[in-house]
């Protein structure tokens, strides 16, 4: 599997936020997103999962031998979490492990294994809207170990973590890479991953207008 950003750009609103960012991403590679607030991190992070879409250029996802979808490649974890606030736990993740399925050439973990990795095994049972902010990330995360994507898209995964949850997920992502996954990530916070590449993303709006005509 490769990922491959050829010269993308991005607006939001009236706003032109970066243009001509390209990167390739095989098996193993990690590449964090860092910038200021508002730099448009998370809007290249939404523009490569297929989420929004690309002022200019475009994103290729290729498999062994054809393009994939990007739905189908990787999943995508947002500031939020995506799950039933009503729903128990294992619940959701169930849902979760049902409707996205495996891409081909992976397996999932189970659900009871997925939520033990995240440290919520014992309390598997309670609705979601119960859990505290670091375990609702947590169990977030969960969600990327019950289907098999080889490509994880994280924006600021460890908001709200406390440091052994950083080291957890710091140490999902490391197998997850080791295992030939790859890793686009938004983060001001280090990840600890030793390998990975850096995009600094500046924006435009310090430039002098000259520049952005
Ligand atoms: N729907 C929208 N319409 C207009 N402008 C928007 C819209 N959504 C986001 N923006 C603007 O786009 C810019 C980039 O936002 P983005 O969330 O990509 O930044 P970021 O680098 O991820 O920031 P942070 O570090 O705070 O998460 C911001 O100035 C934001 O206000």
């Amino acid at each position: 599997m490769r990922l491959r950003a050829e010269r993308l750009g991005a607006r939001r609103g009236e706003d032109l936020l970066f243009s001509d960012i390209s990167f390739d991403l095989g098996s193993g590679d990690a590449l964090v997103l860092t910038g200021r607030n508002g730099s448009g991190k998370s809007t290249l992070l939404r523009v490569v999962a297929g989420l929004l879409p690309a002022e200019a250029g475009r994103v290729l996802w290729t498999g062994k031998d054809e393009t994939v979808r990007a739905g189908e490649a990787c999943h995508y974890l947002g500031h939020r979490n995506a799950m039933k606030a009503e729903l128990t736990v294992r619940e959701n993740l169930v849902f979760w492990k049902s409707f996205l399925g495996d891409l081909e050439g992976g397996a999932g973990m189970s659900v009871v294994e997925a939520a033990d990795r995240v440290g919520l095994g014992g309390i598997a049972h309670l609705p979601f809207g119960y859990l505290s902010a670091g375990q609702q990330r947590r169990m977030a995360f969960a969600k990327l170990l019950v289907a098999y994507r080889p490509v994880w898209i994280l924006d600021e995964p460890t908001a709200a973590l406390d440091t052994r949850a950083e080291q957890t997920f710091t140490d999902l992502i490391k197998q997850h890479l080791a295992a030939g996954g790859m890793l686009l990530a938004a983060t001001h916070q280090p990840l600890g991953l030793e390998n990975a590449r850096e995009l600094r993303m500046t924006g435009f709006s310090d430039l002098p207008e000259a520049f952005l005509q």
